[in-house]
Parts: structure tokens; sequence; C-alpha cells
């Protein structure tokens, strides 16, 4: 069924670069397919290099105008493009809905999250503070100030489509930086239509570009670029690693987004209930597809049966469908390799004593639809353990003491999110630091927002996005030392 948006014109259907919405020079397309329909939803341009170095040139060329604008010039478009996606908040959830799968009120819920951070990055322009320090000489002073890095490129992935672009286009801006996107191919029209509402917003030309097509093309350009000075990329740590090695000649400032592995713990002197509320949050939003979904549940031997039978309830109680549907709280997979790699990873699991608790096959529905699925009596030979699950899947392994509880956790190469529930004081600081993570949710499964740093340690990346250090990852420091 089309999409019957209230402002049609969000719907783009052709790139913007330098100001303008472009197709491809042969007219080529890439199809954007409704996952829980298989329908088309929308056509986009199959860019290539040449438009790659035609956006990298126009953000050169936009760079020095809009750095030289003040703080509150840029802070001030930054607010209007905030206040326009909340406008239309629901035709982009629509859009979002359409090409992501997830339910509408995720959708909804993620441009709130993402205009989140437009709000957060217009305030920071204003606090991108100096300093200054002792001198040594009694004549000259010592004066640091921070520079935008120039321009940016983001590669962003599907499971987020409009929060991944804003996390990282709002500080660029914010600082004074010019970026180029290049969205997911599952999730373009996101992108585009956040790039529509910043141009309404007076984003001026060639300052925010976005751009689709292969991205091998459109990443060897913009990686190989020495007028590109930083590369922001969420996605998969295999594709990081290949992207750090490409950025390596040209020595950019990176920020990587990697993939996780997060435990989530359940300490015998839990509240059940809220664990059990936290883990529904943390491993089922956006039907498990984020870095930070719990990805290993472990529980403490005195409370593993009783935990496991208030879990089971909650899953059964999940809705499968199209996220377009009301009353759905679980969407399909995003392809046919994610429910591929779900299959697998339960089959393996099965193979090796797991029990299915609940699920733990593709739903009747068909399509990359899949039961939300519960394994218990998982242990460490499961390929589960180490891998990324990104589906619907809570693997549950049970543990006896506090310090097997954390060597079990941080046995894996990831670092990005973990989450634990304890109520004895003691315990809740010693597991805290003993985690080796870079952000740990204690008694609470959600942990994002805008306002504080979000990354991760280990094979989970470089950098923080969000809160006062999202913008510094945008920022160059330059020391003058002033004689007198
Ligand atoms: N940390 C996170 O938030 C995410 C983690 N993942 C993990 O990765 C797994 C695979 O998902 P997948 O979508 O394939 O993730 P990828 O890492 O392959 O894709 C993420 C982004 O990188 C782009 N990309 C892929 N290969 C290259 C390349 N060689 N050069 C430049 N850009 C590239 C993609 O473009 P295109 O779409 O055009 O291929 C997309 O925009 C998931 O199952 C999950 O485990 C996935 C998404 C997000
Ligand atoms: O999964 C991701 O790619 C990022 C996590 C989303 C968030 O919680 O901000």
């Amino acid at each position: 069924m089309a999409l019957q948006l209230r402002d049609p014109s969000l719907l783009k259907t052709q790139c913007l670069i330098d100001g303008r919405w472009l197709a491809a020079g042969d007219g080529a397309t890439i199809a954007v397919n409704n996952p829980a329909t298989g329908e088309l939803v929308a056509s986009v341009p199959e860019l290539g290099e040449a438009e790659t170095q035609a956006a990298i040139a126009a953000a050169e060329r936009a760079f020095g105008e809009w750095k030289a604008l003040t703080a509150d010039q840029r802070a001030a478009i930054l607010h209007k493009w905030f206040e326009l996606l909340m406008q239309h908040q629901e035709d982009l959830a629509q859009i979002m809905t359409a090409e992501q799968g997830k339910p509408l009120a995720e959708s909804r819920g993620e441009i709130a999250y993402a205009a989140s951070y437009v709000q957060w990055f217009a305030e920071e322009a204003r606090r991108v503070y100096g300093s200054t320090m002792p001198s040594p000489w009694s004549d000259k002073k010592i004066v640091v100030t921070k520079e935008p890095v120039g321009v940016c490129a983001a590669i962003t992935p599907w499971n987020f489509p409009a929060a991944m672009i804003t996390r990282k286009v709002a500080p660029a801006l914010a600082a004074g930086c010019t970026i180029i996107v290049k969205p997911a191919q599952q999730t373009p029209l996101s992108a585009l239509a956040l790039g529509e509402l910043a141009q309404r917003a007076g984003v001026p030309a060639g300052v925010f570009s976005v751009l689709t097509g292969p991205a091998r093309a459109i990443g060897g350009v913009l990686t190989a670029s020495m007028a590109v000075r930083k590369l922001t990329f969420t996605g998969s740590t295999e594709v990081g690693r290949v992207l750090a090695a490409q950025c390596a000649p040209t020595l950019k400032k990176m920020s990587l987004e990697l993939g996780g592995n997060a435990p989530f713990i359940v300490f015998d002197d839990a509240d059940l209930d809220a664990a059990v509320e936290g883990a529904m949050a943390s491993k089922y939003r956006n039907t498990g597809q984020t870095c930070v979904c719990a990805n290993r549940l472990l529980v403490q031997d005195g409370v593993y049966d009783a935990f496991m039978a208030k879990l089971k309830a909650a899953v059964q109680a999940l809705k499968v469908g199209n996220g377009a549907d009301a009353g759905i709280t679980q969407g399909p997979l995003i392809d046919k390799a994610a429910i591929d790699k779900v299959e697998e990873l339960v089959a393996d699991a099965v193979a090796q004593g797991a029990e299915v608790v609940t699920g733990g096959k593709p739903s009747a529905l068909g399509g990359t639809f899949y039961e939300p699925t519960i394994l218990g009596g998982a242990t460490d030979r499961m390929r589960i353990a180490r891998e990324e699950v990104f589906g619907p899947v809570a693997p549950v392994f049970r543990f006896r003491t506090e310090e097997e509880a954390i060597r079990m956790a941080n046995d894996t190469e990831y670092g990005l999110a973990a989450y634990f529930y304890a109520r004895d004081v003691g315990r809740v600081w010693r597991v805290g630091a003993a985690l080796e993570y870079g952000m740990v949710g204690i008694n609470s499964g959600i942990i994002s927002t805008a306002v504080a740093p979000f990354g991760g340690v280990k094979q989970s990346g470089l950098g923080r996005e969000g809160g006062a250090a999202g913008i510094e990852e945008y920022l160059s420091t330059k020391y003058l030392c002033m004689g007198y």
C-alpha cells in the first residue's frame, strides 16, 4: 500500500548534493522494499564515484562560510531543524516503519530521539570553550582554542535510520563542520527526508549532503579523499576495521560505533519484576536489532527458575506483525540474511543442548518474521555466546557466584553495553567497576539518551556520541603561543 503522508514531499527519491536534488546521471536506481510486505516503497539513485567527488567538493566550498557563522547562528538553524523534525514526526515515523519495519510506536520514539540530538547539539554549539593556562614564560601567553575538523563523512546503518544520522550530523554542524552522509541501502528514505528538513531549516548548500549507492564505491572515495578529515561510522565491527584501514593513508580522525555482545546479569538480590522489564526493553527493542541489545542473559542460580517463568510470560505477550498495524510490538527482521543468521545461531545452540523455552523458529507469518525466543541452558560453547544475534532471541546462561558472572560477562572481544540488576550497594559498585564495557546499565535496561556519551571499548569501537564528548569528536585543538 502506498504511503499516505501529510507532507508527501518528504518522500524523496533523489539525492541531496550541494543543496540540489539529483538523480544518477545514468538514471540507475536502487529499490527500497518494505521488509514486512516485500512491497516496493520507492527507488533512490544509485550514485557512484563522480557524485561522491562532487559532494566532497561542495562540502569543501561550503566549509569556510559555515564555520565562520557564529555559534548562535548555527544553533538557530539546528533549533529550527529540531522543530521541523518534531512537526513532521508522524510522517517521518511512517517512512521509517515502511522501510525498516519497526513498529510505528518505536519509529515515533526514534524520531523524537533523533530530534533530541539536534536539540542537544544546538545547545552545545554555544559551549565550545577554549582554555588558557599559566605560562612558563613571562612574555608569552598560552591560549587553547577549538576549531571544526573540516569536511566529515558519515556511513550509517539501517537499524536506526534517523537517530544514527542526527547524532553524527548535529554535532558536526554545531562544531562548524560540513558533512556527507551515506545511509544504509535498506533505509535511505529516512536519511533523505532528514536532508529535506535540514534544507527547510536553512542549512546552506553543501553543508549537509546525502548520497545513496554502492557502499564500497562511495565509501572508497570518501575514505581516500584528503579533503575529508573525519569519518564517523556505525555498523559491524568487520566493516569498521575495513574503513579504519582505508582511512589510514590519509590519517583521518575516526569515530567507530561497532558491534556488541551485551551481557544482562540478574543477581539473586535483584528486583525480579524490574529485571524482567529491563530485559524485555533491552532484548526485544527493534526486534533485537540494536548493538546495545542484551545478547546474553546471565542469571544467578537462586533466581533462575523464577526469572525464567516471568520472562517467558512477558515474551509470550509480544505481538509479531507488520509494524504499521496497531498493537504490534515486534516487526520483521531487516532482510533474509538477518533471519538466516538468527536461524543458524539458534540451530547451533539447540544442537549443543540449549532448551527452547518459547519460540525458536520463523513465525508462521513467513517473510523475515521470527518468533520471539528464549533459549534456556545456554553455555559458552555455543556460537550465540560470542556472536551478535541481532534478532529476538534471548539465550539464558546460569551462574553461581559474582566472580563467575563477571568472568562470563567479560569473556568477549566486544565492550559496548552491559547491564546488571542487583540491590546490594557493595555489589553494585564492585560489578559496575569490573565490567569491561563503555556503558553499564545498573537496574536499567535502557541507557540511550542524547545527553550521555554513547560508545564502546575493545572491538566495539572508538569515540563517543552524545553528551559533551559528542561535539569534541568534531573539533580539533589549536594551541596559540602569544608573545607580547
Ligand atoms: N553497531 C551497530 O549498530 C550495527 C551493527 N550491525 C551488525 O552488523 C551485522 C551486519 O549488518 P550490516 O547491515 O551488514 O552492517 P554493515 O556494517 O555491513 O553496514 C553498515 C553500513 O556500512 C556500509 N558498508 C558496508 N560495507 C561497506 C564498505 N566496504 N565500505 C563502506 N561502507 C560499507 C553499509 O552500506 P550498505 O547498506 O550500502 O551495504 C551501511 O551503510 C548485523 O547483523 C549486526 O550484527 C549492523 C548494523 C548496525
Ligand atoms: O544499535 C545501534 O546502532 C545504536 C544503538 C541505538 C541507541 O540506543 O542509541
